[in-house]
C-alpha cells in the first residue's frame, strides 16, 4: 500500500522545488488537511486527484500562499518559507495560480486585467504592451481564440475568461515562473481547447517548468501528468508515476467503487426512437433560419452539445424566461428549473446557509398559510445532504464553506428538489467528482423514468451518452440532431466544426 506522501524516497529529486512536510488545516470541526506531505520536482506535472472536498483547492492555497497552514514546514528551492510565506512572496518565488473561482475584474478589458495582474506594465503607452502581452500568450495557447484585448470582461462567456485568466498566469512578468497551479482550468472549456491548454502544459513543462493540475476529468490527468498524487479527506493516499496508474486504479484510488465503465451511458441503452410522450418544451435559437428546433417530450433526456459559447446556454435561458404556452420561439408545458453551470455568477446565494441554498425553490410548495413548513425544510435539507453526499458537518453552514465541486452538488440539490417538471442543465457537472457524477447520473435516469424531462447542455461527450436525443449547435444555430444509436462522438466533432454539417 502507498504510503502517505509515499513516492519511494529513491525516486525522490535531490532538491524539490516545492517541499510541504506535515501541512495540517482545520477550519472548526472540518479538517480540511490533515498532515499531508507534497514534493514538485523542477519540470514536473503533477496531477491533484480527488473527491469533492478532499483538500486539493486548501493544499493549493496554501502553496499560493492564500492560506496559512495550522501545522507543518513549507520550503521552496530549498529556502525554508515557513511562518514567512504570503501571496507576496509565492509571487516573487515564480509560483502562480488559476483557482476555480475566477479573479478577473468584470468591469475591466482584457489587456485592463492583465496590467492588474502584472503591475510592470506601467508608465506611458502600459494599455498597448499589456494589450500585445495578453493577446501573444493567448496566441501561444489558444490559436483561434476570437479575444480582443479591448473586450469587456464581463461580455465574455466563462469559456473565454477562463482562457484570459489562463493567458494571463502564464504570461511572462517581472519573476521568472516556475510553478503553475491549475485548479480544475479545463471544467469550462470544451474539449477543442482543453486539449490546447494540455498541450501548453506539457510545452510549458518540456522546458523546464513545473505544474500542478487538478482535474476531475481522469483522462486529462493521467495523459498530461507525470506524477498524480491522490487526496482523500485531508490525507494523501496515493502518489506514484502516472504510469504506474490506470483509470481503473485511479477511481480506486480515490475511493470510489469502479465500476466497469464509469461513464454516464453506462446503463442507459433506452429506446432509439423518440418516444410517443407529449412534447414539454419547445424551442428555436433565434439565430436558426430553417424550421429545426430543440424538443423534449415527457420523460427524455436530452443533449445540448457542440463547442462552448455556440448558443446552448441561451437556448436553456430562452425556456427559462418563457412563459408557459406557445410563442414563436418556444412552447413549456411545466415548471422549470435551471442548474447553473456559472455558480459564481448565476447560481449560489453566497451569503446563505447550504440548507437554504437547496431549498429557496421549494419554500412555495412548503408554506402553509404563508408560513415556512420548518420541519419540511429541514427534513428536505437532510434527505439531500444525504442523496447527493453534500459533505458538510452542518447544513447550518454557509455555501462557501463548501468545497467547489459540493456547492455544485447543492446546486443540483436544488433543482432536483424542487417540483420543477422541466430541468434545465447548463454544463453542471463541471467539478464535481466521478463518484458523485455516477450517482446523480443514475438519479437523473431515474427522475426521467418517473416522467421528468432534463435539457442538458454539456461539454463532456460521455454526458451526451446519457441522453436520448442529442441536439449538436454551432454558432447560434442547431446544425445536427441525432438519437442516442446514431451518435458518436466523431459526429459531433464534425458537425460542430462544420458550417453546412447533415
Ligand atoms: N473557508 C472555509 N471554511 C470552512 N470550511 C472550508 C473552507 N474552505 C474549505 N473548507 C472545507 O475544507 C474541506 C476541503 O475543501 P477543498 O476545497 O480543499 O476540497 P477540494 O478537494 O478542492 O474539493 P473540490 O473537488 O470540490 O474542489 C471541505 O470539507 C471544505 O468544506
Amino acid at each position: 500500500m502507498p504510503s502517505e506522501g509515499g513516492a519511494d524516497p529513491a525516486d525522490a529529486p535531490a532538491r524539490p522545488l516545492v517541499d510541504l512536510r506535515g501541512v495540517a488545516k482545520a477550519y472548526g470541526a472540518v479538517r480540511a488537511l490533515g498532515g499531508v506531505d507534497f514534493a514538485i520536482a523542477p519540470g514536473e506535472c503533477i496531477g491533484l486527484a480527488g473527491h469533492n472536498g478532499a483538500g486539493k483547492s486548501t493544499l493549493m492555497q496554501v502553496l499560493a500562499g492564500n492560506v496559512r497552514p495550522d501545522e507543518g514546514t513549507l520550503r521552496i528551492s530549498g529556502s525554508d518559507e515557513t511562518g514567512r510565506y504570503s501571496v507576496e512572496r509565492a509571487g516573487r518565488l515564480g509560483v502562480r495560480c488559476v483557482f476555480q473561482e475566477l479573479s478577473l475584474c468584470p468591469n475591466l478589458t482584457v489587456a485592463e486585467n492583465a496590467r492588474v495582474r502584472h503591475p510592470f506594465l506601467r508608465g506611458f503607452g502600459w494599455r498597448a504592451r499589456a494589450a500585445r502581452l495578453i493577446v501573444s500568450q493567448l496566441d501561444a495557447i489558444f490559436p483561434g481564440h476570437g479575444i480582443r484585448p479591448g473586450d469587456l470582461v464581463s461580455d465574455l462567456a466563462l469559456g473565454q475568461r477562463q482562457m484570459v485568466e489562463i493567458a494571463t498566469v502564464f504570461a511572462a512578468g517581472e519573476t521568472p515562473l516556475s510553478l503553475v497551479i491549475l485548479d480544475e482550468p479545463t471544467s469550462s472549456l470544451d474539449a477543442q481547447v482543453a486539449g490546447q491548454l494540455l498541450a501548453h502544459v506539457r510545452r510549458f513543462v518540456a522546458e523546464g517548468g513545473s505544474v500542478v493540475l487538478i482535474s476531475h476529468i481522469l483522462g486529462e490527468i493521467l495523459e498530461t501528468c507525470d506524477r498524480i498524487t491522490v487526496m482523500s479527506d485531508g490525507r494523501v493516499v496515493a502518489d506514484r508515476a502516472a504510469k504506474e496508474f490506470t483509470r481503473h486504479s485511479l477511481v480506486e484510488a480515490m475511493g470510489h467503487v469502479a465500476h466497469a465503465q464509469e461513464d454516464a451511458a453506462e446503463t442507459s441503452a433506452g429506446p432509439t426512437a423518440r418516444s410517443a410522450a407529449p412534447v414539454v418544451a419547445s424551442a428555436a435559437p433565434p439565430r436558426q433560419a430553417n424550421d429545426r428546433r430543440v424538443e423534449a417530450r415527457r420523460g427524455e433526456i436530452i443533449g445540448l452539445g457542440g463547442l462552448a459559447g455556440h448558443g446552448q446556454t441561451a437556448l436553456l435561458v430562452l425556456l427559462q424566461n418563457a412563459s408557459r404556452g406557445r410563442s414563436r420561439l418556444c412552447e413549456l408545458h411545466g415548471r422549470t428549473a435551471f442548474v447553473a453551470g456559472d455558480r459564481q455568477s448565476d447560481g449560489v446565494f453566497p451569503l446563505w446557509s447550504i440548507g437554504a441554498n437547496v431549498t429557496v425553490r421549494s419554500l412555495r410548495a412548503m408554506s402553509r398559510l404563508g408560513l415556512i413548513d420548518a420541519e419540511a425544510e429541514r427534513a428536505m435539507e437532510e434527505e439531500w445532504k444525504a442523496r447527493i453526499a453534500i459533505r458538510t458537518p452542518d447544513m447550518d453552514n454557509g455555501i462557501l464553506t463548501l468545497s467547489g465541486g459540493n456547492q455544485q452538488k447543492a446546486l443540483f440539490a436544488r433543482a432536483l428538489a424542487s417540483d420543477a417538471e422541466i430541468v434545465l442543465m447548463d454544463d453542471p457537472m463541471r467539478g464535481v467528482d466521478i463518484g458523485t457524477k455516477q450517482e446523480v447520473y443514475a438519479l437523473i435516469r431515474a427522475e426521467a423514468a418517473k416522467g421528468r424531462t432534463f435539457l442538458w447542455y454539456t461539454t463532456e461527450f460521455d454526458e451526451l451518452r446519457a441522453c436520448d436525443h442529442v441536439y449538436v449547435f454551432r454558432s447560434g444555430r442547431i446544425v445536427a440532431d441525432m438519437a442516442r444509436s446514431e451518435l458518436s462522438e466523431a459526429r459531433v466533432l464534425q458537425s460542430s466544426f462544420e458550417e453546412n454539417a447533415a
